[in-house]
Protein backbone atom coordinates (compact mmCIF):
# COMPACT_ATOMS: atom_id res chain seq x y z
CA UNK A 1 0.00 0.00 0.00
CA UNK A 2 1.40 3.55 -0.91
CA UNK A 3 0.18 6.82 0.52
CA UNK A 4 -3.10 8.62 -0.87
CA UNK A 5 -3.30 12.26 -2.31
CA UNK A 6 -6.46 13.89 -3.57
CA UNK A 7 -8.61 17.22 -4.10
CA UNK A 8 -11.46 17.72 -2.14
CA UNK A 9 -12.86 20.71 -0.55
CA UNK A 10 -13.28 22.03 2.97
CA UNK A 11 -15.98 24.32 3.52
CA UNK A 12 -15.95 25.12 -0.40
CA UNK A 13 -12.52 25.50 -0.79
CA UNK A 14 -9.79 23.68 -2.67
CA UNK A 15 -7.78 21.45 -0.25
CA UNK A 16 -5.21 18.59 -1.08
CA UNK A 17 -5.70 15.40 1.32
CA UNK A 18 -2.47 13.72 2.15
CA UNK A 19 -3.01 10.46 3.68
CA UNK A 20 -0.15 7.28 4.77
CA UNK A 21 -1.21 3.90 5.13
CA UNK A 22 0.04 4.26 8.97
CA UNK A 23 -2.83 6.80 9.34
CA UNK A 24 -1.41 9.92 9.34
CA UNK A 25 -3.61 12.83 7.19
CA UNK A 26 -2.67 16.60 6.64
CA UNK A 27 -5.10 18.89 4.88
CA UNK A 28 -3.24 21.69 2.51
CA UNK A 29 -5.55 24.90 1.51
CA UNK A 30 -4.46 25.86 -2.11
CA UNK A 31 -5.65 29.03 -0.74
CA UNK A 32 -2.54 30.30 0.63
CA UNK A 33 -0.83 27.23 0.93
CA UNK A 34 -1.65 26.78 4.08
CA UNK A 35 -2.15 23.35 6.16
CA UNK A 36 -4.98 23.74 7.93
CA UNK A 37 -4.70 20.05 9.45
CA UNK A 38 -2.43 17.25 10.75
CA UNK A 39 -3.15 14.38 12.83
CA UNK A 40 0.24 11.91 12.67
CA UNK A 41 -0.03 8.17 12.82
CA UNK A 42 -2.57 7.02 15.25
CA UNK A 43 -2.68 10.58 17.11
CA UNK A 44 -5.25 13.22 16.96
CA UNK A 45 -5.05 16.82 14.82
CA UNK A 46 -2.24 18.99 16.31
CA UNK A 47 -2.83 21.96 14.63
CA UNK A 48 -5.55 24.48 15.82
CA UNK A 49 -7.83 25.82 13.17
CA UNK A 50 -10.60 27.95 14.55
CA UNK A 51 -14.30 26.70 14.22
CA UNK A 52 -14.72 30.22 13.42
CA UNK A 53 -12.37 31.24 10.81
CA UNK A 54 -13.43 32.21 7.14
CA UNK A 55 -13.51 30.60 4.13
CA UNK A 56 -14.42 32.94 1.63
CA UNK A 57 -11.33 32.70 -0.64
CA UNK A 58 -10.04 36.13 0.00
CA UNK A 59 -10.06 36.61 4.46
CA UNK A 60 -6.53 34.66 5.56
CA UNK A 61 -7.57 31.28 7.23
CA UNK A 62 -7.14 31.72 11.30
CA UNK A 63 -5.57 28.57 12.22
CA UNK A 64 -3.22 25.96 10.78
CA UNK A 65 0.08 27.40 9.43
CA UNK A 66 -0.22 30.24 7.69
CA UNK A 67 2.68 31.52 5.56
CA UNK A 68 3.93 34.87 6.22
CA UNK A 69 5.44 36.60 3.10
CA UNK A 70 7.09 38.81 1.92
CA UNK A 71 6.32 40.37 4.66
CA UNK A 72 5.96 39.40 8.50
CA UNK A 73 3.19 41.22 10.29
CA UNK A 74 3.06 45.00 9.70
CA UNK A 75 6.93 45.37 10.07
CA UNK A 76 6.54 47.12 6.04
CA UNK A 77 4.26 48.40 3.90
CA UNK A 78 2.72 45.79 2.69
CA UNK A 79 -0.59 44.19 3.69
CA UNK A 80 -0.17 42.31 7.15
CA UNK A 81 1.55 38.87 6.79
CA UNK A 82 2.33 39.75 2.75
CA UNK A 83 0.14 38.27 0.24
CA UNK A 84 0.82 34.91 0.49
CA UNK A 85 -1.47 33.75 2.46
CA UNK A 86 -4.37 35.41 0.47
CA UNK A 87 -3.81 34.17 -2.71
CA UNK A 88 -4.05 30.77 -4.47
CA UNK A 89 -1.38 28.49 -5.01
CA UNK A 90 -1.02 25.72 -7.55
CA UNK A 91 0.10 22.29 -7.13
CA UNK A 92 3.47 22.09 -8.62
CA UNK A 93 4.24 18.78 -7.99
CA UNK A 94 3.03 15.44 -5.58
CA UNK A 95 4.77 12.36 -4.71
CA UNK A 96 3.20 9.06 -2.86
CA UNK A 97 5.69 6.64 -0.88
CA UNK A 98 5.22 3.52 1.40
CA UNK A 99 5.42 5.55 4.22
CA UNK A 100 5.04 9.07 3.26
CA UNK A 101 3.16 11.55 1.60
CA UNK A 102 4.91 15.25 -0.23
CA UNK A 103 3.26 18.16 -1.84
CA UNK A 104 4.56 20.92 -3.45
CA UNK A 105 2.56 24.30 -4.38
CA UNK A 106 3.81 27.28 -6.19
CA UNK A 107 3.43 30.69 -6.67
CA UNK A 108 4.82 33.31 -8.90
CA UNK A 109 5.00 37.09 -9.33
CA UNK A 110 2.01 38.32 -11.33
CA UNK A 111 0.28 41.86 -12.39
CA UNK A 112 -1.48 41.58 -8.76
CA UNK A 113 1.92 40.78 -6.72
CA UNK A 114 4.36 43.35 -9.01
CA UNK A 115 1.44 45.97 -7.89
CA UNK A 116 1.93 45.37 -4.20
CA UNK A 117 5.85 44.37 -4.62
CA UNK A 118 7.51 44.94 -7.82
CA UNK A 119 9.78 42.01 -7.55
CA UNK A 120 9.89 38.74 -9.80
CA UNK A 121 10.30 35.29 -7.41
CA UNK A 122 9.15 32.04 -7.29
CA UNK A 123 8.05 30.64 -4.36
CA UNK A 124 7.76 26.82 -3.28
CA UNK A 125 6.07 25.50 -0.13
CA UNK A 126 6.47 21.84 0.43
CA UNK A 127 4.53 19.57 2.52
CA UNK A 128 5.47 16.12 3.70
CA UNK A 129 3.61 14.21 6.08
CA UNK A 130 5.15 10.48 7.72
CA UNK A 131 4.83 8.69 10.48
CA UNK A 132 4.30 11.38 13.87
CA UNK A 133 6.26 14.33 11.70
CA UNK A 134 5.25 16.85 9.67
CA UNK A 135 7.72 18.75 7.34
CA UNK A 136 7.43 22.36 5.82
CA UNK A 137 10.07 23.95 3.45
CA UNK A 138 9.28 27.22 1.96
CA UNK A 139 11.92 27.81 -1.42
CA UNK A 140 12.35 31.85 -2.38
CA UNK A 141 13.65 32.03 -5.62
CA UNK A 142 14.59 35.48 -7.16
CA UNK A 143 13.71 35.11 -10.65
CA UNK A 144 14.38 38.58 -11.78
CA UNK A 145 16.93 40.86 -12.69
CA UNK A 146 17.10 43.19 -9.70
CA UNK A 147 18.04 41.93 -5.81
CA UNK A 148 14.80 42.13 -3.24
CA UNK A 149 14.47 41.20 0.37
CA UNK A 150 11.87 39.90 1.76
CA UNK A 151 10.61 39.03 5.72
CA UNK A 152 8.72 35.30 6.06
CA UNK A 153 7.16 32.96 9.05
CA UNK A 154 5.50 29.97 8.99
CA UNK A 155 2.68 30.87 11.25
CA UNK A 156 2.46 27.72 12.81
CA UNK A 157 -0.70 27.23 15.26
CA UNK A 158 0.01 24.30 18.01
CA UNK A 159 -3.70 22.84 19.09
CA UNK A 160 -3.02 22.43 22.96
CA UNK A 161 -5.08 21.03 25.79
CA UNK A 162 -4.84 24.42 27.97
CA UNK A 163 -2.35 27.01 27.15
CA UNK A 164 -1.46 27.80 30.88
CA UNK A 165 -0.42 23.95 31.52
CA UNK A 166 2.22 24.03 29.39
CA UNK A 167 5.99 24.85 29.18
CA UNK A 168 8.09 26.02 26.06
CA UNK A 169 11.44 24.75 26.52
CA UNK A 170 15.00 26.13 24.43
CA UNK A 171 14.76 29.74 24.73
CA UNK A 172 16.68 30.46 27.82
CA UNK A 173 18.90 32.89 27.45
CA UNK A 174 17.71 34.46 24.24
CA UNK A 175 17.05 37.97 23.51
CA UNK A 176 13.44 38.82 21.95
CA UNK A 177 11.33 42.09 21.02
CA UNK A 178 8.63 42.03 22.64
CA UNK A 179 5.83 43.16 20.27
CA UNK A 180 3.35 43.39 23.14
CA UNK A 181 5.73 45.60 24.88
CA UNK A 182 6.55 48.32 22.38
CA UNK A 183 9.11 46.12 20.93
CA UNK A 184 11.25 46.51 24.02
CA UNK A 185 14.41 44.31 23.64
CA UNK A 186 14.28 41.63 26.55
CA UNK A 187 16.15 38.46 27.41
CA UNK A 188 14.25 35.36 28.68
CA UNK A 189 15.65 33.75 32.00
CA UNK A 190 12.66 31.30 32.28
CA UNK A 191 13.53 27.90 31.78
CA UNK A 192 10.61 26.70 30.37
CA UNK A 193 8.37 29.56 28.91
CA UNK A 194 4.82 29.58 30.47
CA UNK A 195 1.36 31.21 29.43
CA UNK A 196 -0.64 33.30 31.28
CA UNK A 197 -1.02 36.26 29.75
CA UNK A 198 -0.52 37.89 26.10
CA UNK A 199 2.27 36.65 24.56
CA UNK A 200 3.99 38.39 21.61
CA UNK A 201 7.67 37.67 21.40
CA UNK A 202 10.13 37.67 18.31
CA UNK A 203 13.34 35.45 19.47
CA UNK A 204 16.47 35.84 17.94
CA UNK A 205 19.35 33.18 16.88
CA UNK A 206 16.94 30.54 18.41
CA UNK A 207 18.30 26.92 18.47
CA UNK A 208 17.23 24.58 15.95
CA UNK A 209 15.21 22.17 18.28
CA UNK A 210 12.23 23.75 20.70
CA UNK A 211 10.11 21.53 22.94
CA UNK A 212 6.07 22.20 23.65
CA UNK A 213 5.81 19.92 26.75
CA UNK A 214 2.22 19.46 28.03
CA UNK A 215 1.01 17.03 30.62
CA UNK A 216 0.91 14.16 28.72
CA UNK A 217 2.55 14.44 25.66
CA UNK A 218 4.57 17.14 23.95
CA UNK A 219 5.42 18.70 20.55
CA UNK A 220 9.26 18.73 19.21
CA UNK A 221 10.02 21.76 16.97
CA UNK A 222 13.06 21.99 14.79
CA UNK A 223 13.68 24.36 12.37
CA UNK A 224 16.34 25.34 9.55
CA UNK A 225 17.38 28.54 8.23
CA UNK A 226 15.10 30.56 10.01
CA UNK A 227 17.17 32.48 12.70
CA UNK A 228 14.38 33.79 14.53
CA UNK A 229 11.05 32.15 16.41
CA UNK A 230 8.10 33.96 17.19
CA UNK A 231 5.59 33.46 20.16
CA UNK A 232 2.11 34.15 19.87
CA UNK A 233 -0.87 33.89 22.06
CA UNK A 234 -3.36 36.79 22.11
CA UNK A 235 -4.83 36.15 25.41
CA UNK A 236 -8.42 37.18 26.68
CA UNK A 237 -8.96 40.85 25.17
CA UNK A 238 -7.35 40.48 21.97
CA UNK A 239 -8.74 37.07 20.84
CA UNK A 240 -12.14 38.44 21.79
CA UNK A 241 -11.61 41.39 19.57
CA UNK A 242 -10.90 38.82 16.58
CA UNK A 243 -14.07 38.20 14.86
CA UNK A 244 -12.55 34.90 13.56
CA UNK A 245 -11.96 32.85 16.88
CA UNK A 246 -14.55 32.15 19.94
CA UNK A 247 -13.60 33.33 23.02
CA UNK A 248 -11.89 30.67 24.83
CA UNK A 249 -9.74 29.99 21.16
CA UNK A 250 -7.06 31.60 22.72
CA UNK A 251 -6.71 28.20 25.47
CA UNK A 252 -6.96 26.14 22.91
CA UNK A 253 -3.77 27.39 20.75
CA UNK A 254 -0.09 28.55 20.56
CA UNK A 255 1.93 29.73 17.81
CA UNK A 256 4.95 28.98 17.27
CA UNK A 257 6.86 30.58 14.23
CA UNK A 258 9.51 29.87 12.48
CA UNK A 259 10.19 33.05 10.79
CA UNK A 260 13.35 35.54 9.41
CA UNK A 261 11.98 38.82 10.57
CA UNK A 262 15.11 40.61 12.60
CA UNK A 263 17.67 40.37 9.28
CA UNK A 264 15.00 40.23 6.04
CA UNK A 265 16.24 38.08 3.69
CA UNK A 266 18.57 39.70 0.82
CA UNK A 267 18.27 37.67 -2.78
CA UNK A 268 20.17 38.40 -5.63
CA UNK A 269 18.71 37.62 -9.53
CA UNK A 270 19.40 34.18 -9.92
CA UNK A 271 19.41 33.28 -6.33
CA UNK A 272 17.72 31.43 -4.27
CA UNK A 273 17.16 30.77 -0.26
CA UNK A 274 15.00 27.93 1.46
CA UNK A 275 13.47 27.57 5.56
CA UNK A 276 12.21 24.77 7.52
CA UNK A 277 9.85 23.83 10.18
CA UNK A 278 9.70 19.88 11.28
CA UNK A 279 6.84 19.15 14.33
CA UNK A 280 7.28 15.63 15.70
CA UNK A 281 4.37 14.75 18.17
CA UNK A 282 5.93 13.12 20.87
O1 LIG B 1 -4.39 38.23 12.95
P1 LIG B 1 -3.22 37.94 12.03
O2 LIG B 1 -3.06 38.98 10.97
O3 LIG B 1 -3.29 36.58 11.44
O4 LIG B 1 -1.92 38.00 12.92
C1 LIG B 1 -1.80 37.22 14.05
C2 LIG B 1 -0.48 37.47 14.80
O5 LIG B 1 0.59 37.09 13.99
C3 LIG B 1 1.91 37.15 14.58
O6 LIG B 1 2.07 36.15 15.53
C4 LIG B 1 2.20 38.51 15.17
O7 LIG B 1 3.37 38.48 15.96
C5 LIG B 1 1.04 39.02 15.99
O8 LIG B 1 1.28 40.36 16.37
C6 LIG B 1 -0.26 38.92 15.22
O9 LIG B 1 -1.34 39.40 15.99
Amino acid sequence: MTAHIETAELHGQPVLKLQTPDGAVALISLFGAQVLSWVPAGGEDRLYLSPDAVFDGATPIRGGVPLCFPQFAGRGPLPKHGFARTRLWEVSNTRAGKDFALATLRLADDEASRALWPHAFSAEMSVSISGDRLDLELEVDNTGTTPFSFTAALHTYLKVREVEHLRIEGLRGLDYCDSADGDAIKKETGVGVSIDAEVDRIYHNAPPTLLVREDSRAMGIHSQNFPDVVVWNPWEDKCAALADMPADGFRRMLCVEAAAVREPVELAPGASWWGRQSLVAM
